[in-house]
């Protein structure tokens, strides 16, 4: 399949078809007997990620054959090109191993450092996102092999207060706080991986701020999905993310996921360290 037409919905769908491969492997790995390390980062692994992974190297290489692949487990041994993949094969690894269901399959295609296509599905909660050009959203089949009814995702016109902000359920810090607090929040829903970009993008919530630590293939496929749906991830003084940061071992800096670009100038994002 070629990656330098204009059919960024196609490569998008074949992408989705890969995700939902990979969440068949974790949902059937979900009651296992997972055994688990800790990454140097402190956050948990399992041979469910590794797995999924595996799988989902494989699938893409079948789809695209030489175009590299940067996925959380292999990372360190492979350099982003023109284009390459950024595979997060289990975000929310932590919410998996209690069962919570509130993890997600991330796969996007970046093209000189920005997505063009992705893909995030939520094969605990049954729930999956996709955008090339146009952003859809569906409800992933129960195994009875009919299709995804897609429809489209659309965020929704941030009100003037009584904002729904969505917080990371287990890594929070004092300055997403003090940057939550120059916003007139109402509610605050926490949810755990890449879900947060994918409930804005529905029109469900208004904002997710994150100034901790989080990598490329934690946001990438929620950024681009958020982003076609009409809202923006921005970092500090307003500018996109970029990915491919080998030299900064894909980390990324503070950003804010936005569904309504209006709300940016009330933001006050720390300067990126
Ligand atoms: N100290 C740290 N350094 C880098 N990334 C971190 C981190 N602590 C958490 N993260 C990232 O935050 C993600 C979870 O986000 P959330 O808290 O929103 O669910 C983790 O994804 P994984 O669960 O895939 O490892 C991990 O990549
Ligand atoms: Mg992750």
């Amino acid at each position: 399949m070629r990656l330098d037409g204009n059919d960024t919905d196609a490569i998008a769908l074949r992408l989705a078809q890969i995700a939902l491969e990979a969440g068949r492997i974790l949902r059937a790995m979900e009651t296992g007997n997972i055994e688990k390390r800790t990454k140097d980062d402190g956050s948990p692994t399992t041979l469910a990620d590794l797995a999924a992974e595996k799988m989902i190297i494989k699938r893409l290489g079948e789809a695209w054959p030489g175009i590299a692949v940067v996925a959380e487990e292999t990372a360190s041994t492979v350099c982003p090109d023109e284009y390459f993949f950024l595979v997060d094969p289990l975000d929310g690894t932590g919410d998996y191993i209690r069962g919570t269901g509130e993890y997600s399959v991330n796969i996007a295609l970046i093209r000189n450092g920005r997505p063009m296509a992705a893909v995030v599905s939520a094969p605990a909660l049954g729930s999956i996102w996709i955008a090339g050009q146009t952003a859809l959203t569906g409800h992933i089949p129960d195994g009875t092999g009919q299709d995804i009814v897609w429809r489209e995702a659309r965020t929704r016109p941030a009100p003037e207060d009584s904002l729904i902000a969505l917080v990371s359920r287990r890594h929070g810090d004092q300055a997403t706080e003090a940057c939550l607090s120059t916003l007139s929040i109402g509610t605050r829903r926490m949810t755990s991986s890449a879900l947060k970009f994918c409930l804005i993008a529905s029109g469900e919530a208004d904002v997710y701020v994150r100034c901790g630590p989080t990598m490329e293939w934690d946001t990438a496929a929620g950024d681009h999905i958020l982003s076609r749906a009409g809202g923006c991830v921005i970092g500090p003084g307003g500018s996109r993310l970029s990915y491919g940061h080998d030299d900064k071992g894909y980390l990324n800096g503070p950003f804010a996921a936005l569904g309504d670009v209006a709300l940016a100038p009330r933001l006050a994002l720390p300067v990126a360290c």
